[in-house]
């Protein structure tokens, strides 16, 4: 498979490009209406005890607002907010080091924590239990064991795939929280908020348009209306229409559901090539030079989401949906008969 186009997929751009555009309080935040309310109500029980909150997990499909949750949290229990992530922790000291340096009630955000290497995340078990870390000093027969208390803190970690996380890991998140794509409504709030940050003028229809092909995702509802803002300054006279948008967003290759061509491709692969299915992901992975977690993190789960595909014990099936998008008509099932007798 050729490389995705980086404006169209959530995962490859620098963070300072989404920085402009992350809402900075709870208010601000748009959708997820159960995560927030619930967030609202454990923010503020922890601010009148004056304690950390809970430990926080937050799990979902990349762009959907795992990082800007956790920075939100910390501005709304008024903490410091201190942020790694789980490839960078490559030892145990590393971990010790920031644990030891946090303040009373910080945020610790890990990122990507199903990707701690097992050694790290054992320091983690006894900070996050009992605010304690075990260091061993020295090695051999003259290494001991030191206990060291830490001030008590809160753990946000977050993670694009909650299976990859171990049981005991899991179960020191007091709140589990799981982010779901947006609506259409919703990200066209989100489009129109962001319009307005932007300096840009965006008809309502023309932000409905971005909406509507934003794979159920703000940050690339951020970046498409960055590309088609684009195409309004050179072609439009700077205002996004419909049909401005509706134009550049097919020139950007993104179709009426929000597919992109690896969306489609894999779509393709599966009709054409194996009728539809049932395949397994190992096969498709191959097939399309496409790491399984790429496939499975990230171009599956708004798939799944659309009805598109459905996954079964044997493998990936197109739904009819699909069939009906691609413009192809599905094979009969062997054995089915034609019940119109033609
Ligand atoms: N509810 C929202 N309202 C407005 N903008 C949002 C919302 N959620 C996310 N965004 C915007 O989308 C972009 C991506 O959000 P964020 O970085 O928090 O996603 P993430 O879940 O951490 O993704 P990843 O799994 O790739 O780390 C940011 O620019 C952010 O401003
Ligand atoms: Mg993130």
């Amino acid at each position: 498979m050729t490389e995705p186009d980086p404006t169209l997929r959530p995962e490859t751009m620098p963070e300072d490009f989404d920085r402009a555009l992350r809402p900075q309080m709870l208010e601000d935040f748009v959708g997820q209406a159960e995560a927030r309310s619930n967030l609202r109500v454990f923010i503020q029980s922890a601010r009148t005890r004056a304690e950390a909150m809970d430990h926080t997990l937050f799990h979902g499909p990349p762009g959907l607002g795992k990082t800007t949750l956790a920075q939100i949290m910390s501005r709304e229990l008024g903490v410091g907010f201190r942020m790694t992530s789980g490839p960078v922790l490559a030892k145990a000291g590393d971990l010790a080091a920031i644990l030891t340096n946090l303040e009373r009630n910080d945020v610790l955000f890990i990122d990507e924590i199903h990707r701690l290497n097992p050694a790290v995340e054992e320091v983690l078990y006894p900070a996050m239990e009992d605010f304690e870390l075990d260091l061993v000093i020295g090695e051999g027969p003259a290494a001991r064991t030191v206990r060291i208390e830490l001030q008590p803190f809160t753990l946000v970690g977050a993670t694009t795939r909650l299976g990859l996380l171990t049981t005991p890991l899991r179960d020191r998140f007091g709140i589990p929280t799981r982010l779901n794509f947006y609506t259409i409504d919703e990200l066209e709030i989100i489009v129109s908020g962001n319009a307005r940050k932007l300096g840009v003028t965006v008809e309502g229809d023309g932000a409905m348009e971005i909406a509507k092909r934003s794979r159920g995702t703000p940050r690339i509802a951020g970046r498409l209306l960055r590309r088609v803002v684009d195409f309004a300054v050179v072609e439009g006279g700077g205002v996004v229409t419909q049909k401005l948008a509706d134009n550049a967003l097919t020139r950007l290759g993104v179709d009426s559901l929000g597919l992109d061509g690896a969306d489609r491709r894999y779509l393709r692969l599966i009709a054409e090539n194996y009728a539809g299915g049932p395949v397994g992901i190992e096969t498709l992975s191959a097939a399309l030079s496409e790491s399984r977690d790429a496939l499975e993190e990230v171009v599956e789960p708004y798939l799944l989401q659309q009805g598109l595909i459905q996954r079964t014990p044997r493998g990936r099936m197109l739904a009819q949906k699909a069939w009906d998008h691609l413009g192809m008509a599905a094979p009969k099932a062997p054995g089915q008969s034609d019940l119109f007798g033609k």
